[in-house]
């Protein structure tokens, strides 16, 4: 079947339909990772947008149960060059179209992912719409995608009731982790490093969770604008000032700069793939990280008296990272849970643990 794919800034192109063939408004976005879709699509931070693959190839490995980084997809869009038929790997349980229309999310191929790129590279990330109809009026579409806001998404992709995960190894720590959005494998992250991980509805009071007498919290990744998350942001400055060791990823990284002062910008395009390279500024060493954000912490309003910069984009020089001056919270922009190739990041993972056995970052 026939379907299109309209742009706000007008331009049109056309494809076949794969997934639903609902109409989708949504935010659109590009990725230039190469693999590691069912990993794209099951990020909750990609609620309320559609991903663009700019690889051409999509989907030739098929879909299988262990590779969800949560319950369901959460991109309301996939937008692809060309979807292969037929999945084709030892871990292969089925195939990406079919995965997508039981799940509902719309999407198109056959159309230039990366004309589509270069247009979100020079013009910035914009909305758009994915629709079968075949005689849409342009006016009426234009109208309805302008109109549309990523909202209440954290809201949406939060678990509703706490959940506890065992550790993988002799338990050492107990953590709350606060779910924005979180991708699994943060969570065995920290259960395989000896934690025993409580993780909490996003809307947990600071109280409730210091109640617990946890040794240290971790703030989530999630979707959205950080600043709509208002009570949130109250919520972990009491967390900051009750002085427990706090290690956040993405969201949590930019809510926590909220909390602290400092304030955030959307950025052109953002951030999203495989092979975004940061400088660790006090190790002297780069890595190549795995990333999906919009929004990034300003460099000048964050207060040398409460933070410093540990980590850049080697790129565009913008933060990567905060460690804060009251030795007790870490922040990272990127992924270090996701391994785009080495698992090299994770050694974050492995300061929270010495920070929350007593030791320094
Ligand atoms: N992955 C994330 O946590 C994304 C954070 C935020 N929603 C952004 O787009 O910048």
């Amino acid at each position: 079947m026939k379907a299109t794919l309209i742009l706000a800034n007008g331009s049109i192109f056309e494809g076949q339909s794969i997934g639903s063939t609902e109409d989708c408004v949504c935010e659109m976005v590009f990725n230039t990772s190469m693999v590691g879709y069912q990993e794209i699509l099951t990020d909750p931070s990609y609620a309320g947008q559609g991903i663009v693959m700019s690889y051409p190839l999509i989907g030739n490995y098929g879909v299988n149960s262990e590779d969800n980084e949560s319950s369901r997809p959460w991109g309301e869009a996939f937008v692809v060059r060309h979807l292969s038929r037929r999945g084709s790997n030892f871990r292969c349980e089925g195939d990406l179209d079919d995965y997508l229309k039981e799940h509902g999310i719309t999407g198109i191929q056959g159309v230039d992912t990366r004309a589509i790129t270069r247009i979100l590279r020079s013009q910035g990330t914009m909305n758009g719409m994915i629709t079968c109809a075949e005689d849409f009026c342009i006016q009426d579409v234009l109208k309805t995608v302008e109109a549309y806001r990523v909202k209440g998404t954290v809201e949406r992709v939060t678990r509703k009731a706490v959940q506890v995960y065992p550790p993988l190894i002799r338990q050492k720590l107990r953590v709350a982790l606060m779910d924005f959005g979180v991708k699994e494998n943060m969570i065995r992250c920290l259960q395989s490093r000896g934690c025993e991980v409580t993780v909490f509805p996003a809307h947990t009071t600071a109280q409730e969770i210091l109640a617990g007498r946890y040794d240290g919290v971790m703030l989530s990744n999630g979707p959205g604008d950080p600043s709509d998350n208002v009570a949130i942001i109250q919520e972990i400055r009491d967390l900051y000032d009750a002085g427990i060791p706090i290690f956040a990823v993405c969201l949590g990284h930019q809510l926590m700069a909220l909390a602290t002062g400092a304030s955030t910008r959307k950025m052109r395009f953002g951030h999203r793939g495989a092979n975004h390279p940061v400088k660790d500024l006090d190790a002297g060493r780069v890595f190549i990280t795995s990333q999906n954000h919009g929004y990034v912490v300003c460099a000048e309003s964050v207060s040398p008296e409460v933070a410093a910069v540990s980590h850049v984009n080697v790129n565009e020089g913008s933060v990567e990272g905060l460690r804060y001056k009251n030795g007790n919270v870490y922040t990272v922009q990127f992924h270090p849970e996701a391994s785009p190739g080495p698992k090299d990041t994770e050694y974050l993972f492995d300061r929270f643990i010495r920070r929350m056995e007593g030791g320094a970052w």
